[in-house]
């Protein structure tokens, strides 16, 4: 008979943790950035309010933002007025659409990833689901998995309400999973709809403006699993390392609030220089032990929260401008989508890769890294080494 330390050696994976498939979705609805200040000024009935509109358009302006897709539509702001206003309770209204609709989103990512896996989704043995908003109960997790027809033996674990870290955190999970149970194939979903955010501008909260000018729906998908099965699997990076720090003095930098007017979110305005304060000891951390010490070496998977995180990261590193070029891309073309960026920008960048006849998923290098920032501040670091494309 097995010692126990035999049956729990036997139990986990020989290699690392790989991304094995992709997949992404957005909403019908596409906004653009250019027209928005007219268009939300309008629908929530704020014309009068000249100087904010001046003020919002400036801040459009400079988000770099091209495009985002979103669940929300006119007509369903004249169904629900309540959802204009800062003072009138709309949180059930929310609720309703969120509820159903945030898992719906996943799908359509998950279905996409499980495509190019290529494998029978019965092979999928935990699920990991990611999101701000749509708390309820059974959860996400459990709605994504009759969705999807999952196995009901499927291992299921939900992150909530956790921002814009959340895909540095899955990725560590996905990981952990994937790496002590052995034959695992980790179905990860990060499924963000800023029906809970949406709300008409006021004087007294600069800082919703601000979200309302970044934030886009989308989500976003991948399959995590170590030992790929040869000539049937096809890994796309190894996940090597990953860190969670919370930093220093910045508890009120970003925060969110489930209230009865919906999901309100604070962003400091110093919110760049804190993330990027701290940003080459997160490096340090990570690259040191691998004898690494030339970020531009790197490839960057960063998550794009504003304009001006990225062009602080970027400056605080020295980085050449290509090396964020992906993190911008997104950016402009699908805004800030919370948890669901950074496999948007690994999807970009494995395409990319991919048609520029380079020899690696990360632009040709070899060791790469991901950011995820969000409230706490949290920063997520993963240490990724991309594979041959
Ligand atoms: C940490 C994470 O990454 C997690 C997340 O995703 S959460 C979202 C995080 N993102 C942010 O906080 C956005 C960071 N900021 C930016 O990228 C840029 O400042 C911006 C796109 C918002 C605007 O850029 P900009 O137009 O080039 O210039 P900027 O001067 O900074 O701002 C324009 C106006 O908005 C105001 N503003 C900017 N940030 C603000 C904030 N957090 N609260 C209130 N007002 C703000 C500025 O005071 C300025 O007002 P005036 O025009 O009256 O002077």
């Amino acid at each position: 008979m097995a010692s126990v330390e035999e049956f729990c050696r036997a139990q986990k994976s020989k290699g690392p943790a790989t991304v094995l498939a992709i997949g992404t979705a957005v909403p019908k609805n596409v906004i653009e950035q250019s027209t928005y200040p007219d268009y939300l000024f309008r629908i929530t009935n704020s014309e009068h309010m000249t100087e904010l509109k001046e003020k919002f358009k400036r801040i459009c302006e400079g988000s770099s933002i091209k495009r985002r897709y979103v669940h929300m539509t006119e007509e369903i702001l004249k169904e629900h007025p309540n959802m204009s206003s800062f003072t009138e309770p709309s949180l059930d209204a929310r609720q309703d659409i969120l509820v159903p609709e945030v898992p719906k989103l996943a799908k359509e990512a998950a279905v996409n990833a499980l495509k190019e896996w290529g494998q029978p989704k019965s092979k999928i043995t935990h699920l990991v689901f990611c999101t701000t908003s749509g708390v309820d109960m059974p959860g996400c997790d459990y709605q994504l998995t009759k969705l999807l027809g999952l196995r009901p033996s499927v291992k299921r674990y939900m992150m909530y309400q956790v921002g814009c870290y959340g895909a540095g955190l899955v990725l560590r999970l996905a990981k952990d999973l994937a790496e002590n149970n052995k034959g695992a194939r980790v179905l990860v979903v990060c499924s963000e709809i800023t029906v809970c955010t949406f709300r008409g501008p006021s004087e007294a909260f600069l800082d919703n403006l601000v979200g309302q000018a970044l934030f886009g729906d989308g989500a976003s998908s991948v399959i995590v699993g170590a030992d790929p099965v040869p000539g049937i699997e096809r890994p796309l990076y190894e996940i090597v390392s990953t860190f969670q720090t919370l930093l220093p003095n910045s508890e009120e930098a970003i925060a969110g609030h489930v209230r009865e007017i919906g999901l309100t979110i604070h962003l400091l305005k110093d919110l760049p220089a804190l993330v990027s304060k701290n940003i080459d000891k997160n490096m340090a951390e990570a690259f040191h032990p691998l004898g690494i010490t030339d970020w531009n070496s790197l490839f960057f998977i960063v998550h794009p929260g504003g304009p001006a995180i990225l062009d602080q990261v970027e400056a605080k590193l020295k980085l050449k401008p290509e090396k964020i070029e992906l993190s911008r891309y997104v950016l402009a073309e699908y805004g800030n989508m919370s948890s669901a960026c950074v496999f948007f920008i690994m999807d970009e960048m494995r395409k990319k890769s991919i048609k520029k006849g380079l020899k690696t998923t990360g632009e040709g290098l070899e060791w790469g890294v991901v950011f995820g920032f969000g409230p706490g501040l949290t920063v997520e670091t993963v240490v990724l080494h991309a594979l041959s494309t």
